[in-house]
């Protein structure tokens, strides 16, 4: 199986986890993209559900695949998110906002009573920080906002690079909450619950990609097959 193979066998699994009338989540990223393309299908054969999706890239498929759509503000407490990952771990620990949408993401997957994970078997971590942890952080101030998180990364870092993300223009990527991202490169974070409690008090943080106790399941698409971890029903 290639790539795109793993990545859709991953949707389909957790695409037999919905039932009718339930409340979704729709994940960001290319691997979620599958999962929304099965969604529709099974809608378009009859299917009933509502759904919220974690971006604007997402609602768009939502829209075109003909999938009812609702908010939180009308739909506050969904039953199921699925969503990509960067990374996870053995204990379902995350790290998500490789496509920007970490803030939306973690607001839906924050109100769902389960969100299940789909990934290719290269997302699965010994150990969390290989991929770049994306940090959101409010335009004002960014230049002050950087430094402190500097500050508090060169506690256990004392040289990981921190960079702006930048779109394909040059210009700072910006995302659908009109932030910005910065991108620290880490390799091993040992204690993530550390990180994310020191990240979050810094002021012009908005949001840190480190999701932690928010899945409770994943399906890992590997060459040898499907591996699950945690509960998925
Ligand atoms: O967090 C995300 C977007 O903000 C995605 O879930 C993550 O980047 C994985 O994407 P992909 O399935 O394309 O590898």
């Amino acid at each position: 199986m290639n790539a795109e193979e793993m990545k859709r066998a991953a949707a389909a699994r957790a695409a037999e986890l919905v039932r009718d009338g339930m409340r979704l989540g729709l994940g960001t990223g290319s691997t979620a993209r599958h999962f929304v393309a099965i969604l529709g299908e099974k809608v378009r054969a009859g299917l009933k559900v509502v759904c919220v999706p974690t971006s604007e890239a997402t609602r768009l498929q939502a829209e075109a695949e003909g999938i009812p759509l609702t908010t939180l503000d009308e739909t506050p407490a969904l039953d199921l998110t699925v969503d990509g990952a960067d990374e996870l771990d053995d204990s379902l620990r995350l790290i998500k906002g490789g496509g920007g949408a970490l803030l939306r993401e973690k607001i839906v997957a924050a109100a769902s009573r389960r969100m299940v994970v789909i990934a290719d078997g290269s997302k699965h971590v010994d150990v969390l920080g290989r991929f770049p942890l994306p940090i959101e952080v409010n335009p004002f101030g960014l230049r002050a906002t950087q430094e402190a998180i500097a500050q508090v990364l060169a506690r256990r870092w004392p040289s990981a690079p921190l960079t702006l993300r930048r779109g394909g223009d040059g210009n700072p990527f910006v995302t659908d909450g009109g932030h910005f991202i910065l991108d620290a490169a880490l390799q091993r974070i040992e204690e993530p619950e550390a990180l994310a409690s020191d990240l979050v008090a810094i002021p012009g943080v908005v949001e840190h990609g480190l999701f932690l106790g928010l899945a409770s399941g994943a399906v890992i698409a590997t060459e040898a097959g499907l591996v699950e971890l945690g509960e998925l029903g």
